[in-house]
């Protein structure tokens, strides 16, 4: 049987119809059973529709503003996750990847979620959970996912960069890896230079690493960050531990955007997503690039294949 799939349309202003229209159109799926759950109105300006559509209960105007921050388009966007949500909870569907929402429309939507990743989370009940950003060489799991910088001190803990550590080390199964190398960053510059620059490397990040090698875990660091990515480059680790969003997400970018995978690890769904937003920018313009959700689709059905058969620590 094919691995089940299903698409989430994304913010109707942004790229991601367009993106899901072109992926039908420019790539052979056959070895996928995928359905888009969005509004089929979206699609019908693309040309002719050959995949099918789930729509979400929606009473609202099915016309969205192209590239602008409204409600109704922050509205459907999260109505779209939810039934894919459910549907992935009834085991209807082995996967969910999504296509970019707008941070914006949907808060003034009124739903109180910095992203997918805390609402995928809040759907499933689920607190362990990680970002991951996977790029080509560069593969880097989250602490903090979508937390404002002031916000850092207090979510930067022994228990959540453990929570990463433990995470990373499960994901390198995805990748041909059970024993990953771990490499995780500091906070300060420099590593914090022994505590000369702040302490959270010797109070809280040290320990959390030492207890993962206790539990058999190959986590090395804390590394300053600055250098860490550029040796990952050449082969140092396999996947690194970031604390905060940009400091894990540049290198990621810088890397490979446009062709990299966001996945959120330890829900008790698979859910993978592009590496790119809404590109209010280019909506419309027919120039957005397919790639990366093509890769969210084969992450999501290697995470398909693999999960039956993992041991998680
Ligand atoms: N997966 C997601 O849901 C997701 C991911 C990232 C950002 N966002 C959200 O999207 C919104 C816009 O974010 P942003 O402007 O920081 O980043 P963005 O990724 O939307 O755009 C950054 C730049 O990359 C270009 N770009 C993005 N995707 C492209 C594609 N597929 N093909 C060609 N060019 C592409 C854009 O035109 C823009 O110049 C924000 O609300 C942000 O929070 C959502
Ligand atoms: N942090 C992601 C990125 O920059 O690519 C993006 O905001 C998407 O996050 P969610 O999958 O939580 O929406």
């Amino acid at each position: 049987m094919k691995n089940r799939i299903a698409i989430t349309m994304g913010d109707p202003s942004g790229i991601g119809p367009e993106i899901i229209f072109k992926l039908f159109k420019n790539h052979n799926l056959e070895n996928y059973d995928i359905k888009v759950v969005g509004i089929k109105d979206v699609f019908k300006d693309f040309g002719n529709i050959n995949f099918e559509i789930i729509e979400p209960e929606y009473k609202g105007e099915k016309r969205f503003p192209i590239g602008k921050v409204n409600a109704e388009s922050g509205m459907v966007s999260m109505l779209c996750v939810e039934l894919a949500v459910s549907l992935a909870l009834k085991r209807e569907i082995d996967a969910i990847v999504t296509a970019p929402i707008n941070k914006k429309s949907i808060s003034i939507a009124g739903f109180p979620f910095p992203g997918h990743t805390e609402f995928l989370a809040h759907l499933t009940g689920s607190y362990d959970y990680s970002m991951m950003l996977v790029g080509d060489k560069i593969k880097t799991v989250l602490v903090t996912t979508h937390s404002p910088i002031k916000s850092l001190p207090d979510k930067i803990t022994q228990e959540s960069v453990l929570k990463a550590i433990k995470n990373a080390h499960n994901a390198g199964k995805y990748f041909g890896n059970d024993h990953p190398h771990v490499a995780v960053c500091g906070l300060n510059p420099h590593a914090g230079d022994e505590g000369a620059i702040g302490n959270e490397e010797e109070v809280i990040i040290k320990p959390a690493i030492e207890e993962g090698r206790k539990i058999g875990i190959n986590a090395t660091g804390p590394y300053p960050a600055d250098s860490l990515f550029a040796k990952m480059l050449s082969g140092f680790c396999d996947i690194a531990v970031a604390m905060y969003h940009d400091q894990g997400l540049i290198p990621v970018k810088m890397e490979s955007f446009g062709n990299a995978v966001n996945v959120t690890l330890n829900l008790p769904i698979i859910r993978t997503s592009v590496d790119h937003g809404t590109a209010f920018d280019i909506a419309g313009k027919n120039i957005a690039s397919e790639l990366s959700l093509l890769r969210a689709i084969k992450t999501a059905d290697i995470m398909i294949n693999n999960v039956k058969s993992t041991k998680y620590i």
